[in-house]
């Protein structure tokens, strides 16, 4: 059994994981923290093995670190923060990804094949209106992977805040007399769920203590 502490617990997401947890036959929810239910990380990490972190920008590298020193790895799923930093902290592993749903992941690494081929290319993406990174952090991955495979992409990514989205995001290739456009559209947050799951069962075996991408772990 994997003992797992999700922090972020009463949030869109938090609330998510901890179904997809209970339901897992290989997994126990050992711990709930959010100041919506009184409860902190250090208490809901005290008996777990692996701590998934929904919080805000604001919180979440101190959040990875409480956990790192105690010996507890982390799945992180916050975007907006910077956890270079807080990599090397303790002995357990990071893994931290912008985008658990496969398809976001297939969306960006069909985007990193085009831009060797099309290299103009804008990144357009729509959220719900509650969101408070911009520009989201799969956004900015992709904006990384076209440009590190030759591609220009433009300046501002565009970000669409609105009541009625979920997570969705075009990249658009722009080239001699055509274009390119892959979508990827988040109906429901279940589409993160796998993904995660996948992160809580590999992180303790990480080939590096941190790791940034679903794409390390569905790929190789
Ligand atoms: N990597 C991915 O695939 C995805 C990432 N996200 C990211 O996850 C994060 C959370 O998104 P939502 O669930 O929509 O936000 P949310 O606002 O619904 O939930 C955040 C929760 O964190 C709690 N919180 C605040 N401070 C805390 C602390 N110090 N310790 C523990 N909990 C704390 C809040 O009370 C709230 O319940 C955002 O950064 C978002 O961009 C969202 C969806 C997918
Ligand atoms: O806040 C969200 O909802 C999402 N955040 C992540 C991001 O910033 O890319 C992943 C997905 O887009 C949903």
């Amino acid at each position: 059994m994997i003992r797992v502490a999700v922090s972020g617990a009463a949030g869109r997401m938090g609330e998510t994981v901890c179904r997809a947890v209970d339901a897992a036959e290989d997994m126990e929810l050992v711990g709930r923290a959010d100041p919506r239910l009184g409860t902190s990380v250090e208490e809901a990490i005290a008996n777990a093995d692996v701590m998934v972190d929904f919080t805000t920008p604001a919180v979440a590298a101190d959040n990875a670190r409480t956990a790192l020193e105690r010996g507890v790895h982390v799945v992180m799923g916050t975007t907006g923060a910077d956890f270079e930093s807080v990599a090397r902290s303790g002995g357990a592993n990071l893994f931290v990804a912008p985008n658990f749903a496969i398809g976001a992941v297939l969306m960006m690494e069909f985007a990193r094949l085009a831009a060797p081929h099309m290299r103009e290319c804008e990144i357009v993406e729509l959220h719900h209106e509650a969101k408070l990174d911009a520009p989201s952090g799969t956004a900015k991955r992709t904006a990384e992977l076209v440009r590190a495979a030759g591609g220009n992409v433009h300046e501002p990514i565009h970000s669409v805040r609105l009541p009625g989205l979920v997570a969705h995001q075009e990249v658009i290739f722009g080239g001699l007399g055509q274009t390119l456009s892959i979508r990827h559209d988040t109906t429901s947050r279940e589409a993160f769920m796998p993904g995660v799951l996948l992160a809580i069962r590999r992180v303790g075996e990480l080939p590096e203590r941190y790791v940034v991408g679903l794409e390390r772990l569905l790929f190789g």
